[in-house]
C-alpha cells in the first residue's frame, strides 16, 4: 500500500499569524502522508500547531491566520498550492481549488471534520435528527424522506439506542459522548474518503472514550475511511494509530509506524511524551510530567527547538536546526538504526529531527543545563516558558 499514491499528501506546510506581538509561525513546515484507509495520529501538547495544521487542511485557517506555503494533494487535486515568491508575496497555483470547489467538492463530501465540543456544530435550537437529515439532503441527491431513513441508520451505526425516538430530540437531550457519536454520522453520512478528528474525545471520560474509539475502529473497518486523529495523548494513538506524527512547536518532529513510535523511540520528545501516559506497571503519581513548558511560536529558540527542554541537550543543539529524516549512518547514538532495517514489520519510513541521529558532532558537545537539568536540580515544578535559556 505504502507504494500506491497516498490518499492525502501534505508537503511543507506553513501556516502563520500576523498579530500585533509578531508573527505566529504556527504550523512551520510539515509534510505528511495519510494512506487510504489508514489511521493517521498528529500528536503534541497544546500549542504544538495540531489544530491549526487540520484546519489548514481544509482552508478553514481563521484571521489573522494564512497559509503562507506549501502543498496540500488529495486524490490528485491540489487543496493547497501556495508558494512565497522572493519579494514575500504569496503565489497561488492554477491549479489550487478555489474557495467554492473546497465548499462543493471537498468538505462534507470528500473531507469531513469533527471538533472537541459537539456543541459548536450542533445547533441547539433544532432536534439532532432534523440537522442530520438537512445535512444530507445538502450533501447526497436523495430525497427528504430518504434522508431521514439514512440519518436513522446512521445514528443506529453509531450506537444510539432507540434511533427513531432520539431522531426527534435535541442536543441537549443526549449525553456528551452521544453527542459525539452524532457527530461521527454526521461525518459519516456522506461516505467521505478522509475523516479529520481533531481531539474528539477528550473532553469524555475515559470509559466513552474507550466507547468511542472501538467505535471508530469498527467503523473504519466497515467503510474503509481513513482518519487523521489529532491528539495530545500518547494512550489515544497507542489504541487506534496505524502511524504518528509527532508535533512540536509547529514541526513534525519524529513519524514512524505506531509500533517503532512505541518501541524503538528516536527523539527525546517522544520520549518524554510516552514517559507522561499511564501505564500498567506505574501509578498515576509516578508519572513524569515533560520538564518546562513549550517555549512561544512567535519566537521559537533557535537550533533545535527542543532543546531548552530536552533532557539530552547539548552545545550543539543550540546552533544546528536538526534535519528530518531517518537517522544517519556514522551518528554516534547508543542505538543506531541503520536507515533500511529499521522498521518492524511495515515498510513505513521512521524519520526524526534530532542532532543526535546526525553526524553533526554531538557526541563531542557539551552537555547543555536548562529547565530539564534545572528541575532535576533543584525540585522546580514551574518555570515560565522561554524565558531560562538567556540567549
Ligand atoms: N487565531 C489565532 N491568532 C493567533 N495565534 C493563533 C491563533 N490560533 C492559533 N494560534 C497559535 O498557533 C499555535 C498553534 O495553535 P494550535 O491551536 O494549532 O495548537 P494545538 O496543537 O491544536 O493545541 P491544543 O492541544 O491546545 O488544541 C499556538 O501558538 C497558538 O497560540
Ligand atoms: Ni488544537
Amino acid at each position: 500500500m505504502s507504494q500506491s499514491e497516498p490518499l492525502l499528501k501534505v508537503e511543507n506546510l506553513k501556516t502563520q499569524f500576523f498579530t500585533e506581538e509578531g508573527t505566529v509561525r504556527a504550523v512551520d513546515g510539515v509534510s505528511f502522508e495519510v494512506q487510504q484507509g489508514e489511521l493517521v495520529g498528529l500528536v503534541g501538547e497544546s500549542g504544538a500547531g495540531k489544530s491549526v495544521a487540520a484546519q489548514s487542511i481544509m482552508r478553514l485557517v481563521e484571521e489573522p491566520g494564512r497559509i503562507v506555503d506549501g502543498t496540500v494533494t488529495y486524490k490528485g487535486r491540489k487543496l493547497v498550492d501556495i508558494q512565497e515568491r522572493p519579494d514575500g508575496t504569496l503565489e497561488e497555483s492554477e491549479e489550487m481549488l478555489s474557495q467554492r470547489e473546497m465548499r462543493t467538492d471537498i468538505r462534507g463530501r470528500e473531507i469531513a471534520i469533527i471538533f472537541q465540543d459537539p456543541m459548536e456544530s450542533l445547533n441547539p435550537v433544532f432536534t439532532v435528527g432534523g440537522q442530520l437529515r438537512e445535512f444530507i439532503e445538502l450533501n447526497r441527491e436523495v430525497s427528504g424522506s430518504e434522508a431521514k431513513k439514512i440519518a436513522i441508520d446512521m445514528l443506529r451505526e453509531v450506537g444510539i439506542p432507540e434511533p427513531e425516538t432520539r431522531y426527534d430530540e435535541y442536543p441537549h437531550q443526549f449525553s456528551g459522548g452521544m453527542r459525539q457519536r452524532v457527530l461521527i454520522a454526521m461525518a459519516l453520512a456522506c461516505e467521505p474518503s478522509l475523516i479529520i478528528a481533531d481531539e474528539p474525545t477528550t473532553a469524555l471520560d475515559v470509559t466513552v472514550e474507550g466507547q468511542i474509539l472501538d467505535l471508530v475502529d469498527d467503523l473504519r473497518e466497515k467503510y474503509g475511511t481513513a482518519f487523521l486523529w489529532v491528539t495530545h495523548d500518547m494512550g489515544v494513538v497507542a489504541e487506534i494509530c496505524d502511524s504518528v506524527n509527532v508535533m512540536y512547536l509547529g514541526e513534525v518532529i519524529e513519524q514512524a509506524g505506531v509500533d517503532d513510535l512505541f518501541y524503538d523511540t528516536k527523539h527525546p520528545y517522544t520520549e518524554a511524551l510516552l514517559r507522561s501516559i499511564p501505564r500498567p506497571d506505574r501509578t498515576v503519581e509516578s508519572l513524569d510530567p515533560i520538564s518546562g513548558v513549550m517555549p512561544e511560536a512567535i519566537n521559537p529558540p533557535s537550533g533545535c527547538r527542543f532543546h531548552t527542554r530536552c533532557p539530552d541537550a547539548r552545545e550543539v543543539c543550540r546552533e544546528a536546526h536538526p534535519k528530518h529524516g531517518p537517522p544517519e549512518e556514522g551518528a554516534t547514538t547508543d542505538d543506531p538504526t541503520p536507515p533500511d532495517q529499521g522498521t518492524t514489520g511495515d515498510e513505513r519510513d521512521h524519520l526524526v529531527s534530532c542532532v543526535k541521529y546526525e553526524a553533526v558532532g554531538y557526541e563531542h558537545s557539551e552537555p547543555l543545563e536548562n529547565e530539564s537539568t534545572d528541575a532535576f536540580a533543584g525540585g522546580l515544578s514551574e518555570l515560565r516558558a522561554g524565558g531560562e535559556d538567556g540567549e
